[in-house]
């Protein structure tokens, strides 16, 4: 019996990594279909193998998280992308991968892209929103591929974790990540390819060595829709809302027509963007305005 990490997912046949970095080609056990169980790209697992192509996957360890597409567990962080130019820079945009990326329990760390095209006067304007993010504490780090930059900051974003890379097409997701390692296949561009592949079929994902850990080869989060978040649950989601929530007057306050409520009165003050305000009384009314799916 051995320890190891499923990389690959396919036709049947998983790919698992053990400690040295061996990769051996397993089947699961016929009781995982049994049990409905699925093995998934990230899970951890035990396996048994007396060569490197007959394995098989005997039993798979506890997951942190599990993401639907694409289909890859264990994920440590979400890089979300956004480009500060082309396409222009949306708050809106980000705060919705966000709310997504937070859902699952996954960490944010976000990733402003394109910095050359910025023009003189603008820098200050994203160096404002730089600093209100950092301040909700997540991590915020700026990138272009016509400046000369020390490749270490980016690199610890990477180094040793489960990454999934998120954001719209066209903001240099695979620029990033081909500055960092040069040899990295990335099918970045399979959301947006011309084939008629809509974001709805499922893809099979790998999950590629960098630095240590691992980027899925295929961005997440792509479907930007709300589906799968509760009314009650949205709060939660705006992280710089937490440390004034509890002291709302209504238990469970939304926040948006309750007496008393801290998280106004911060935004009042000037201590919440009121931008992040503006975006979470969007993100409620249209969670609010969903048809109920039977
Ligand atoms: N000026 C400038 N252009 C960039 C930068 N990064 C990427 N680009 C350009 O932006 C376009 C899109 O870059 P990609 O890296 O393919 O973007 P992506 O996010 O992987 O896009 P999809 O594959 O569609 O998901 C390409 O034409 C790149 O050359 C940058 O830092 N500065
Ligand atoms: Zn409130």
């Amino acid at each position: 019996m051995a320890n190891g990490k499923i990389m690959k997912a396919l036709s049947g046949f998983y790919y698992v990594e053990d400690e040295t970095g061996e990769v051996f080609q397993c089947r699961a056990r016929g009781v995982f279909r049994k049990n409905k169980e699925t093995p998934l790209v990230g899970d951890d697992v035990e396996f048994e193998s007396a060569n490197k192509t007959d394995g098989t996957v005997t039993k798979l360890l506890p997951r942190k998280n599990a993401l639907v597409r694409p289909p890859v567990s264990n994920v440590d962080q979400a890089l979300i992308a956004v480009s500060v130019k082309e396409p222009d820079f949306s708050t809106v945009l980000l705060d919705r991968f966000l709310v997504l990326v937070e859902k699952h329990n996954i960490t944010p760390v976000i990733l402003l892209t394109k910095m050359d095209l910025l023009k003189e006067n603008e820098y200050e304007m994203v160096a404002n929103y730089q600093k209100i993010y950092e301040a909700m504490g997540y991590v915020v780090k700026s990138f272009s591929t016509e400046i000369d930059q020390e490749s270490h900051q980016l690199e610890e974003l990477l180094a040793g974790k489960t990454t999934v890379i998120a954001g719209q097409s066209g903001v240099g997701k695979s620029s990033f990540l081909n500055r960092l390692n040069p040899h990295l296949n990335i099918k970045t561009a399979a959301i947006s390819d011309s084939l008629g592949r809509g974001k709805h079929t499922t893809r099979h994902v790998e999950l590629v060595p960098i630095l240590g850990g691992h980027v899925a080869d295929t961005p997440g989060f792509s479907s930007l829709d709300f589906a799968e978040i509760n009314l009650e649950e949205l709060p939660k989601l705006f992280v710089d809302f937490e440390q004034y929530s509890e002291a709302c007057k209504f238990r469970g306050c939304m926040h948006m027509n309750e007496p008393k409520c801290r998280v106004k009165e911060a935004v009042a003050r000037g201590e919440i963007a009121s931008f992040r305000y503006d975006h979470y009384q969007q993100f409620y009314e249209e969670i609010k305005q969903r048809k109920p799916r039977y």
